[in-house]
């Protein structure tokens, strides 16, 4: 299918689009009087003197500039969103949580449910997972997220994303990226939507070297597509709700911050089609590590200990001979929370439920529930197709830790599923 002519294809490029002709200077960043009396706006994702190849920013030209805002007060609403994670000693233990019930009325800023976060956002490191619920647009505000970028991961029902560098529309098996800092609205064309939203502190989210694997394969970056420039010109009354140290702030302008009408750079929100990942996988023998699934890293400062991985299991075939196919058990020194996009998940027969959320924290003992095991234990290996599904991870150096609102909404027996595994018999 060829690209909409509304996005520009490739990962991280440099791109050039105004939504108003004449409206990007040309030759240089910021003259003396940009074109129409725009205001030009530098915007940082990495801090100036990041090496070339991975730094970040993007001009804007704008009708008024971001200076201009009224003090920020704090925010009262979306009592669940950021309210910081539980402080007492947290058990090992395995958790898992059924899909969150959503309030109604509310937009996707009031239908924000933070689970799970690992950093203080002030350390730019770490990543925070949020669940959402909404039937309610936003009209008359945006959100900014200053404490990290923004993976949307849509579950139920499409999202638009009006952004300040461009305007983008995912359906769930479908993702997009929210750059920290950038403003935007939530629009729901179905008129709800529930999914996940991924807050990343740390590394801006780039695609894995590919190693062995050579020059293509899992998320191909001609498969990104990044929004042409689009703009509101709106003079009245907008909310501006901003994510900001862990916290939620207000202020109020006269006019739509969504007023950018041409920006360059290479710091854009992007979309991207889950169904394009190019899915690598064992041809002879084993369950390889789930690296091979990874579609975008965040590094660390430890190199291959990533701040965060996004990983994905896609629909995919199975032909390992002799093997014991389903994820194996393991204790791993990542902490992996997954969530559930569509379909069933290989590793556990019920429980994981669309919309659902587990948590398997440093170390803890996981993999096949006791009748996945069984069942893969006496499988007739022939080739098998796992279709129509689609689980994520996101896995991190950095230990979660729950809210308060995750820990008293547990399923209250995860461990039962693991329960009663016969005991192997020597000879
Ligand atoms: O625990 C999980 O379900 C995620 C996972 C999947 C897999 O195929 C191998 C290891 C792993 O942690
Ligand atoms: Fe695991």
């Amino acid at each position: 299918m060829p690209t909409d002519s509304n996005y520009t294809p490739g990962f991280g490029n440099h791109v050039a689009t105004e939504a108003v002709p004449g409206a990007l200077p040309i030759g240089r960043n910021s003259p003396q009087k940009p074109p129409f009396g725009l205001y030009a706006e530098q915007l940082s994702g990495t801090a100036f003197t990041a090496p070339r190849h991975e730094n970040r920013r993007s001009w804007l030209y704008r009708l008024r500039p971001s200076a201009e805002h009224p003090p920020f007060t704090r925010y009262e609403g979306a009592a669940r969103f950021a309210p910081g994670t539980v402080k007492e000693p947290l058990a090992p233990n395995r958790l898992r949580w059924d899909p969150v019930a959503g309030d109604s009325g509310v937009d996707l800023v009031d239908g924000m449910t933070t689970m799970l976060a690992n950093r203080d956002p002030a350390d730019l490191e770490g990543v925070a997972l949020h669940v959402y619920a909404a039937d309610r647009d936003m009209e008359n505000r945006v959100f900014v997220d200053a404490d990290g970028e923004l993976l949307f991961v849509p579950q139920e029902g499409r999202l638009a994303l009006l952004t300040e560098l461009g305007r983008i529309d995912i359906a769930p098996g479908q993702v997009a990226l929210v750059p920290r800092g950038v403003r935007f609205r939530a629009v729901l064309p179905d008129g709800s939507a529930r999914g996940y939203a991924l807050e990343n502190h740390g590394a801006m989210f780039r695609l894995p070297d590919l190693g062995p694997i050579g020059a293509n394969g899992l998320a191909n970056p001609r498969d990104f597509e990044t929004p042409n420039a689009w703009f509101e010109d709106r003079d009245e009354r907008c909310e501006v709700i901003q994510k900001y140290l862990g916290s939620l702030w207000r202020t109020e302008l006269h006019h739509s911050p969504l007023d950018v009408a041409a920006w360059h750079g290479n710091l854009a929100p992007w979309r991207y089609d889950l169904t394009h990942f190019n899915t690598i996988n064992t041809v002879s023998f084993d369950h390889p590590d789930p690296s091979i699934f990874t579609v975008l890293t965040s590094p660390s400062d430890v190199p291959g200990r990533a701040n965060a991985d996004f990983v994905i299991f896609p629909p995919r075939w199975m032909v390992a001979e002799d093997t014991f196919r389903p994820p194996w058990f393991h204790r791993n020194i990542m902490s992996e929370a997954m969530g559930l996009i569509t379909g069933a998940y290989d590793a556990k027969a019920e429980g994981f439920r669309p919309g659902g959320l587990s948590l398997h924290n440093l170390l803890s003992g996981h993999g096949p529930d006791k009748a996945t095991w069984d069942a893969a234990s006496n499988a007739n290996l022939k080739p098998h197709k796992i279709g129509g599904t689609m689980a994520f991870m996101l896995e991190s150096c950095w230990p979660y830790r729950p809210t308060s609102f995750a820990l008293e909404h547990a399923q209250p027996d995860y461990d039962a599923c693991w329960a009663d595994f016969p005991k192997a018999t020597l000879p």
